[in-house]
């Protein structure tokens, strides 16, 4: 959807792309890079091309247990052959000629000369041959050498993250040491009056900061170096100050709180005020229609609103982008998955709104999301009871069961 109208303020709101480029404009890719253990890599991101450097499986090998034999252009259900040797993975075996098997094992060599497997399930044996119950083609359960990599193939492209499955075929080709990128410094810092640390007595009409750990929590998780940059009183100066300090040891600093419109709300003024410059975005995005994107001195800049759920979720869509650029790596959007949603939502078209919803299913039937809450920005309960936020387009009207959102998971199969 193109710009659109807040039905509050009138203002002219832009579209979740245009404030991911926004962002991502702000952003310059940070090149410093080091090398790794290989166990120490999963979550950093490729700083080069990898290519292979021999080939994968590394020979022709048996895919089963059971007998190596010569089918050449086929052999018949009762042909009987004679037991010429035994090849345990590890071993190589020696020639066979037709007539003749070896005895073989999952992951062993294949002899010269046989070019097919029998399962032992598919043989009668006594002490000295075997007779087929199976007819046997060439190839048949056989993993040819190269088959899954071959030599000097690029299999990586520089910017990806590496996880354990990338770790076990790097490792596969013998690689004790990647070069990786350098991981990105990201300070946090919270603005706000009203806000007290954790561990202190709350008094009056404050209330504790939780952004600024759930925001920390998020880029250590990341991979990320996550640096606590406290908190700024709602005062132009300070927040200056602040931003100025964590600008020069940072790629990028992000704060929380006094992003929108009020008189409080300094952000914008005081990274100016810092030699910064900046845009606020109105987005067409519910929570988290306002950020302030921009760069100072060496760093890029993103101010989150202050709404504890708006915080989280600008971070997932603006902060994700804005670090994808930083590691130079193409950006992609969340997609989700489609899902039917389990009761009705009401809800007023015109902004696109994530609210926390998690997975039920019916007596294993059709899995569905069950949105939790009503979708407010501060409410910090329904988005720790959920499993993922569910996206609802925002064109929609009020919402009934069964109608479809897009359901993007807290959690993948990699982050435990
Ligand atoms: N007249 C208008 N008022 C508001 C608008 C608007 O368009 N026009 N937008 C609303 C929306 S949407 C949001 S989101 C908030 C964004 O506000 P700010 O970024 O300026 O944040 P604050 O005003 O500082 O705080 C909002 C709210 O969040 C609490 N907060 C702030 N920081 C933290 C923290 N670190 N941990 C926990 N809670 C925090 C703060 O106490 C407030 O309750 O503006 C709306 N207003
Ligand atoms: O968009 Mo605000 O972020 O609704 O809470």
């Amino acid at each position: 959807m193109d710009a659109v109208v807040d039905q509050f303020s009138r203002n002219t709101l832009m579209s979740i792309a245009e404030a991911c480029a926004a962002a991502i404009a702000c952003a310059r890719t940070v090149s410093r890079g080091e090398s790794v253990r290989l166990v120490e890599s999963a979550g950093r991101i490729l700083a080069e091309t990898f290519v292979a450097c021999m080939a994968s499986p590394p020979f022709t090998q048996s895919a089963m247990d059971g007998y190596a034999l010569v089918a050449a252009s086929g052999m018949s259900e009762g042909t009987r052959l004679k037991i010429v040797d035994r090849v345990p993975a590890g071993r190589s075996g020696r020639r066979l000629s037709a007539g003749e098997a070896a005895r073989i094992f999952t992951g062993a060599p294949m002899p010269e000369g046989a070019d097919a497997v029998v399962m032992q399930e598919h043989v009668e044996r006594d002490d000295t041959s075997i007779v087929l119950t199976r007819r046997m083609t060439a190839g048949d359960n056989v993993r040819h050498q190269g088959e899954d990599i071959e030599p000097l193939e690029p299999l990586l492209k520089p910017g990806i993250r590496l996880d354990p499955r990338h770790v076990a075929m790097l490792a596969a080709q013998g690689e004790e040491t990647v070069a990786v990128r350098s991981r990105l410094r990201i300070a946090v810092f919270s603005t706000g009056d009203e806000l007290q640390d954790v561990g202190a007595m709350l008094r009056g009409a404050a209330v504790y900061d939780s952004n600024r750990p759930m925001l920390l929590s998020l880029i250590g998780q990341a991979g990320h170096d996550a640096i606590d940059g406290g908190r700024a009183a709602d005062s132009r100066s300070e927040i200056a100050e602040r931003l100025q300090m964590l600008s020069e040891r940072s790629d990028l600093v992000i704060s929380t709180g006094g992003a929108s419109v009020g008189e409080e709300d300094h952000s914008l003024a005081a990274l100016r005020h810092a030699g910064g410059s900046g845009r606020v975005l109105k987005i067409a995005l519910k929570p988290a229609k306002p950020a302030i994107v921009g760069r100072i001195g060496p760093a890029a800049y993103l101010g989150l609103p202050g709404n504890p759920v708006a915080s989280l979720v600008s971070w997932l869509i603006l902060g994700q982008a804005m670090v994808g650029a930083l590691q130079g790596r193409l950006h992609r959007p969340h997609i989700g998955y489609p899902l039917p949603i389990a009761a009705g939502f009401a809800r007023r078209p015109g902004r696109t709104e994530f609210v926390p919803a998690r997975l039920v299913s019916n007596k294993g039937q059709e899995v569905r999301a069950e949105i939790i809450g009503k979708g407010g920005a501060a409410q910090l309960r329904p988005l720790a009871l959920a499993d993922g936020l569910a996206e609802i387009a925002a064109e929609c009207e009020d919402l009934r069961p069964g109608d479809l959102i897009r359901f993007h998971p807290f959690s993948g199969a990699f982050q435990g």
